[in-house]
């Protein structure tokens, strides 16, 4: 087995993994994932684990005939959740720990920042966290949705080098090869596009969420971070043999050659925008002037509520998608200003809180 040369990893195991009959937990593939997690860690890599799977493990304590409900769904997932903890623990020697997390948590800059500072906490004293959707708790405006984008915002905030998604399918196809037997396996992607995406196809097994467009938005995120991504076939053990001898059991996402810088990419890939802000010029006439920044007095309108720090989306007045921020004033007073352009006071405030969006706090956004 030669050296791996990888510093920290995210590995993310879909539900198909953890309950391959729609009728609990099942330690089938678990064991050789955890053994390849054991092997890691005696190389001195840190891993991370994102596992998917509560719903799917839960269901069978719920009768089968009873409609599967949101509120059904979230109670399968409260229950699957011991069980699925419970097996993975019983794997390992070390100790766990589980951190169930939500997108209002990711997207609070706060929050982000304290569940950085847990994650390196843990893996410096030799836990392995095991990272879930907290789906109880969950709303449509607070979730991610599925774990193929949560395992990427959490292998950019851990810093991770390396994002293994471990799923029932080799790697990406040219289309998807549970209905197509002519599909050809993409071994490696150098970048992402929309030719990328048009290869991805939904879920085929019952239990998967997002099939491959979720997981290529997913490589997008990682490796625009600089984090190698793989998609890979957690069914296979010749996947995690290859794996440690350092070959490509599946598909290789390469990451960018110059990655965002942290703050930047937590804006553009995991903040999600509060609100909106349209201005008047093009944002690189507001940008590249004398004061790199937005002035109330080029604000058109304001859309939504939002508070000082939260993230808005700064749109032109064509609607074109320009940048995203963080706002140093709140939707109101901005709305105070706008209506009150020319008066004394409103120049005051900007004179002493400065300018409505600083250089520094801005994350460009591809122009859409
Ligand atoms: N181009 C494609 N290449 C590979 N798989 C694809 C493609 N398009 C759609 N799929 C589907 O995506 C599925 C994997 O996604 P999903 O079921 O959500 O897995 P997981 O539970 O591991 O997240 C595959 O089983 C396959 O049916
Ligand atoms: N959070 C959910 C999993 C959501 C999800 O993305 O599932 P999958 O597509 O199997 O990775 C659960 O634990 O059931």
């Amino acid at each position: 087995m030669q050296k791996l040369n990888w510093r920290r990893i995210v590995l993310k195991v879909g539900s198909a993994l953890i309950a391959p009959d729609q009728d609990g937990c099942r330690s089938r593939y678990l064991l050789t994932i955890a053994q390849f997690i054991v092997r890691c860690r005696s190389q001195g890599i840190e891993v991370i684990l994102v596992s998917s799977g509560s719903v799917a493990a839960g269901a069978h304590l719920f009768p089968a005939t009873q409609e599967r409900t949101v509120a059904m769904k979230k109670a399968m997932a409260a229950a699957g959740q011991t069980e699925m903890m419970a097996m993975w623990d019983r794997f390992f020697d070390f100790p766990s720990a589980q951190i169930l997390l939500t997108h209002g948590d990711l997207r609070d800059r706060e929050r982000y920042e304290s569940i950085r500072e847990t994650v390196f906490t843990l893996l410096d004293h030799g836990v392995l966290p095991i990272m879930n959707e907290n789906d109880t708790v969950t709303t449509d405006d607070l979730k991610v949705g599925d774990n193929d984008n949560l395992s990427a915002m959490v292998a950019a905030a851990a810093d991770a080098d390396a994002l293994m998604i471990f799923s029932d399918v080799d790697g990406l196809y040219d289309k998807n090869p549970n209905l197509h037997d002519d599909a050809i396996l993409l071994p490696e992607i150098k970048s992402i596009d929309e030719s990328i995406y048009a290869m991805a196809g939904c879920a085929t097994s019952a239990v998967g969420t997002g099939g491959m467009k979720t997981k290529i938005e997913a490589a997008e995120k990682a490796t625009s971070h600089g984090i190698t991504t793989y998609i890979i076939n957690g069914f296979k053990e010749q996947t995690f043999t290859k794996l440690l001898e350092g070959e490509n059991p599946g598909t290789i996402f390469l990451p960018y050659e110059k990655p965002m810088q942290e703050a930047v990419h937590w804006m553009t890939h995991t903040a999600s925008e509060q609100g909106e802000v349209v201005v008047a010029g093009s944002y690189d006439e507001s940008l590249e002037g004398e004061t790199g920044c937005i002035r109330g007095d080029e604000i058109v309108a304001v859309h939504g509520e939002f508070a000082i720090g939260d993230t808005i989306l700064v749109r032109s007045s064509d609607g074109t998608r320009l940048a995203k921020a963080t706002a140093n004033y709140s939707s109101c007073l901005l709305n105070f200003i706008a209506d009150n352009e020319q008066s004394e006071f409103s120049d005051k405030m900007q004179d002493s809180i400065g300018p409505v969006i600083s250089e520094k706090d801005i994350a460009l956004l591809e122009k859409s």
